[in-house]
C-alpha cells in the first residue's frame, strides 16, 4: 500500500527534479492555451514583492509577450494591492521592474478591509480577530482582482504551489480564489530555482517567505506560522526522509485542509469522511 507521502506527492503532482528550462516553456505554454481556449483577452494577477507572485507574475508576461509574438492578441495586468503603506514596498516595486508586465495598477486595499471590520463590528458589537481580517485582506484582494478580470474579460491567475498546497497555507477563496494556478506541482525551492533561472532579482528569492496578512505581526515569516520549514517541507513532497515530527505536522495539516483543496461540498461527496484528522 502507498504511504501517506506517496498519496501526497502523486496527488499534488510534484517532481523530485525538474529541467527549469522546460518547466518555464510549459507553464508559460499552458497559460497561452487556457487564456486562448477560454477566448479571453489575457491574465491578471496581484503582485506582493515576494517569491511567489513575482515568478507567476514573470511567467505572465512571457505568456502574453509570445502569444502576441504568435499572432495573437492578450496582455498582462500586475496589481500591486498594498493595506495602507507596506514595509516591503521596494521589493514590490523590484518585482514590477522584473517583470515588466504591459500594464500595472495599484489599488489600496485599506478603504475595503477597513470599511468591512467597521461593519462587522456595527453587527457584532466585537472587532475581528486579527487573523480574520487577515483573510478579509486576502479576499479583498481576491475580489478587485475579479473586478479588474470582469471588465477586462481577462482569467485571474493564482500563485498556490505544492507546498502551500500541502499545509492548506492560504485563504480559503482569498488568495486561494484563482482561474488558473501557474505553479501547482513546485515546491519552494523550485520556485525560487525558477526565478533565479529568470535572472530575477535576488532579493526577490532570498528574502523569507510571509503572508503579511497580520496587523499585530507585521512580516510575519510563512515557517514562524506553519511552524515547520519549507526545506522540511519541499523535502516531503519530493520524496525525502522527513524527521517524524516535521511529517507528522505535515500530514495533519493536509487533512485537515482537504476542504480547501475541492469545491464546496455537496450531500453526494463522501471524501470530508475520510480527511478530517483535526
Ligand atoms: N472541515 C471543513 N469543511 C469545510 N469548510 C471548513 C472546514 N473547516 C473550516 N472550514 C471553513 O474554512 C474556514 C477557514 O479557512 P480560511 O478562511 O482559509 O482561514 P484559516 O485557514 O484559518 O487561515 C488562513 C491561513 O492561511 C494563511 N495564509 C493566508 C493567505 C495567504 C498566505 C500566504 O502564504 O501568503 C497564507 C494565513 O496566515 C492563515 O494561517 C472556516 O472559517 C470555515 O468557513
Ligand atoms: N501586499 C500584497 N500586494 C499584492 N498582492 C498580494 C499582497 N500580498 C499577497 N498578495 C497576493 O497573494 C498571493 C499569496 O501571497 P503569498 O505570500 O503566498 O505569495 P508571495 O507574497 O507572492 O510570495 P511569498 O510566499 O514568497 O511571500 C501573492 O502571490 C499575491 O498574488
Ligand atoms: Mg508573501
Amino acid at each position: 500500500m502507498a504511504s501517506l507521502q506517496d498519496e501526497i506527492r502523486q496527488a499534488l503532482h510534484t517532481q523530485p527534479e525538474l529541467d527549469l528550462a522546460r518547466e518555464i516553456e510549459r507553464r508559460r505554454d499552458f497559460l497561452i492555451d487556457y487564456v486562448s481556449q477560454a477566448g479571453a483577452s489575457g491574465l491578471v494577477l496581484a503582485i506582493s514583492g515576494g517569491q511567489d507572485s513575482s515568478l507567476a507574475g514573470r511567467l505572465c508576461q512571457l505568456a502574453v509577450e509570445r502569444a502576441r509574438a504568435d499572432g495573437r492578441h492578450m496582455t498582462f495586468t500586475a496589481v500591486r494591492m498594498p493595506y495602507g503603506v507596506q514595509a516591503d514596498e521596494d521589493d514590490a516595486q523590484a518585482a514590477i521592474s522584473f517583470i515588466r508586465p504591459d500594464d500595472a495598477l495599484t489599488t489600496n486595499i485599506l478603504g475595503g478591509v477597513d470599511a468591512i471590520c467597521d461593519e462587522y463590528f456595527e453587527a457584532t458589537g466585537q472587532r475581528m480577530t486579527d487573523h480574520s481580517k487577515g483573510n478579509v485582506k486576502a479576499r479583498v484582494r481576491m475580489v478587485l482582482q475579479y473586478a479588474i478580470a470582469g471588465d477586462r474579460g481577462a482569467i485571474v491567475v493564482g500563485t498556490d504551489h505544492a507546498a502551500e498546497a500541502v499545509t492548506g497555507f492560504f485563504t480559503k477563496f482569498g488568495d486561494g480564489g484563482a482561474d488558473v494556478v501557474p505553479l501547482s506541482g513546485l515546491t519552494k525551492g523550485q520556485g525560487r530555482d525558477m526565478l533565479r533561472h529568470l535572472g530575477a532579482p535576488s532579493r526577490l528569492y532570498e528574502k523569507a517567505p510571509t503572508a503579511d496578512l497580520l496587523d499585530h505581526v507585521p512580516g510575519q515569516t510563512d515557517e514562524d506560522s506553519l511552524g515547520v520549514t519549507y526545506d522540511a517541507i519541499d523535502g516531503y513532497l519530493t520524496g525525502g526522509q522527513t524527521p517524524p515530527d516535521d511529517a507528522e505536522l505535515i500530514e495533519r495539516k493536509y487533512r485537515a485542509t482537504e476542504h480547501k483543496r475541492r469545491l464546496p461540498v455537496t450531500f453526494q461527496d463522501d471524501w470530508w469522511r475520510t480527511s478530517q484528522v483535526g
